[in-house]
C-alpha cells in the first residue's frame, strides 16, 4: 500500500546520466510523486535515511558501491524501508533481488510487481538475453553453445565521466574494450540466458551519444536440428507476441543496421540476419542504452511495481 494517496519515488543519484533520464520520464506524471533532496544533501546518509523512510520506492542510480550502501541503509529501516529498484550492477544476480526484465518469462511481470527489491538489467545484457533466452528455452540453442556477444554503445553508456571524455575531444572515435574478458555484465548475461558455457563478450564504444547494437553470430549446423534462420525468427516472434516494447522484425533483405533509431524510446528491436546456404546467422538487437537499456526499463519496472500503466503516465499534469 502506498505511504500517501499517490505513490512517492526518490531517485538516489538523480543528478547522474541514468537518474536525469528517469526524472525526465516521470516529471509531470499525475500517478507518481517525485521526491528529492537539496543538492548539498544528496550524498548525506542522514538526509537519505529520513527521505527513504517517507517514500514508497527508491530508484538507485548510483555507482555499485554507493548502491550497496543505499541498500544497506534501506534494510536498516525495517518496516519503514522503501521498495528498491537498483539501476546499478550490484544486485543483478543476487537471489534476494528480482531481475527487472519483464519479458524474460511469463511470470516475470508478476514477480517484479510483488518484489521488494528489483535489479534493473544492464544495457548490453538486455539485448543479449532477449535475443538468446527464447532460443535456449525453445531447445534450439544448446546451453553449452560457445556464444560470442559483440556490441557497440553510445558513449553515454559510460556515464558522466565518459560523456565528458567524448565531448571534450579526449576519446578515440571508436574503441573495443572489455578485452580482459571480465566485463561486469557477463554474470547476468550468462545467468539469465541459462548458458552453461561462459559467453565471450566484446563491447565497444563509439562517438555517438546514445544508442546500441548487440549482435550474436551463430553457426546453424551447431544448433539443435540445424534450424533455418526463419526458425530462429519464428521462435523469437512466438516468445515476444504481445510484448509491448519488443519488436521482432524481418530484415527485408537489408544487410546493415545503425544503432540510434530507437533513441528516447523504451523499444527494443530483434532481427535475425541469415544466410541459409552458408548455414550462418547473426542475431541483432537494437535499443537505446539509456532507454530500454536503463531509464526506460526502470520506468517500465516502476510501473509494474506500483501497478501503474504507461498510458496513465502519458497524461501529463494539467
Ligand atoms: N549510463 C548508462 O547507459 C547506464 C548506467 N547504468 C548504471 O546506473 C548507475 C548510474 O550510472 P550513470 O547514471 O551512467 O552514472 P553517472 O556517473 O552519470 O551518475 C552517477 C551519479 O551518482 C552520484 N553519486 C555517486 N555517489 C553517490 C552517493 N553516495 N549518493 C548520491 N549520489 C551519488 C554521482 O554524483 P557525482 O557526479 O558527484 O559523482 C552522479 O551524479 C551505475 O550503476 C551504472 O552502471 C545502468 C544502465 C545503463
Ligand atoms: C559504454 C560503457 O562504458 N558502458 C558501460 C555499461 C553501461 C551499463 O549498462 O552499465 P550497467 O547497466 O551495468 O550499470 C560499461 O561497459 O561498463
Amino acid at each position: 500500500m502506498a505511504k500517501g494517496s499517490i505513490p512517492s519515488v526518490f531517485i538516489d543519484g538523480e543528478a547522474g546520466t541514468t537518474g536525469l533520464q528517469i526524472v525526465e520520464r516521470l516529471q509531470g506524471r499525475r500517478d507518481v510523486q517525485l521526491r528529492s533532496l537539496p543538492p548539498e544533501q544528496r550524498k548525506d546518509p542522514e538526509a537519505k535515511r529520513a527521505l527513504f523512510s517517507e517514500v514508497d520506492v527508491v530508484i538507485l542510480c548510483l555507482p555499485d558501491a554507493a548502491a550497496k550502501e543505499a541498500a544497506a541503509l534501506a534494510a536498516g529501516l525495517g518496516s519503514q524501508a522503501p521498495r528498491l529498484l537498483d539501476a546499478s550492477t550490484a544486485h543483478r544476480v543476487n537471489p534476494d533481488w528480482i531481475y527487472g526484465v519483464p519479458e524474460l518469462a511469463s511470470d516475470q511481470p508478476a514477480k517484479i510487481a510483488a518484489a521488494a527489491r528489483v535489479a534493473n538489467p544492464g544495457c548490453y545484457p538486455t539485448g543479449g538475453i532477449l535475443l538468446l533466452r527464447p532460443l535456449v528455452d525453445a531447445g534450439l540453442l544448446p546451453k553449452d553453445y560457445p556464444v560470442t556477444v559483440n556490441a557497440v554503445s553510445g558513449y553515454s553508456g559510460g556515464g558522466k565521466a565518459m560523456i565528458a571524455d567524448f565531448e571534450g575531444g579526449g576519446a578515440p572515435s571508436f574503441e573495443l574494450y572489455g578485452l580482459g574478458l571480465e566485463h561486469k555484465h557477463l554474470a547476468e548475461l550468462q545467468h539469465y540466458t541459462g548458458l552453461t558455457r561462459r559467453p565471450i563478450f566484446v563491447p565497444s564504444v563509439a562517438d555517438f551519444r546514445q544508442g546500441m547494437l548487440v549482435s550474436v553470430p551463430l553457426h546453424l549446423d551447431l544448433l539443435n536440428g540445424s534450424p533455418a534462420p526463419e526458425a530462429l525468427e519464428a521462435a523469437l516472434a512466438e516468445h515476444y507476441a504481445g510484448a509491448e516494447y519488443v519488436r521482432v522484425l524481418p530484415t527485408a533483405g537489408e544487410a546493415k543496421i545503425e544503432p540510434e533509431a530507437l533513441n528516447d524510446t523504451n523499444l527494443i528491436e530483434l532481427r535475425v540476419y541469415g544466410n541459409a546456404a552458408r548455414g550462418q546467422a547473426v542475431l541483432v538487437a537494437r535499443l537505446d542504452n539509456l532507454g530500454k537499456g536503463a531509464s526506460g526499463a526502470a520506468v517500465q519496472n516502476l510501473e509494474l511495481m506500483l501497478g501503474l500503466t504507461a498510458a496513465q503516465g502519458l497524461e501529463k499534469a494539467a
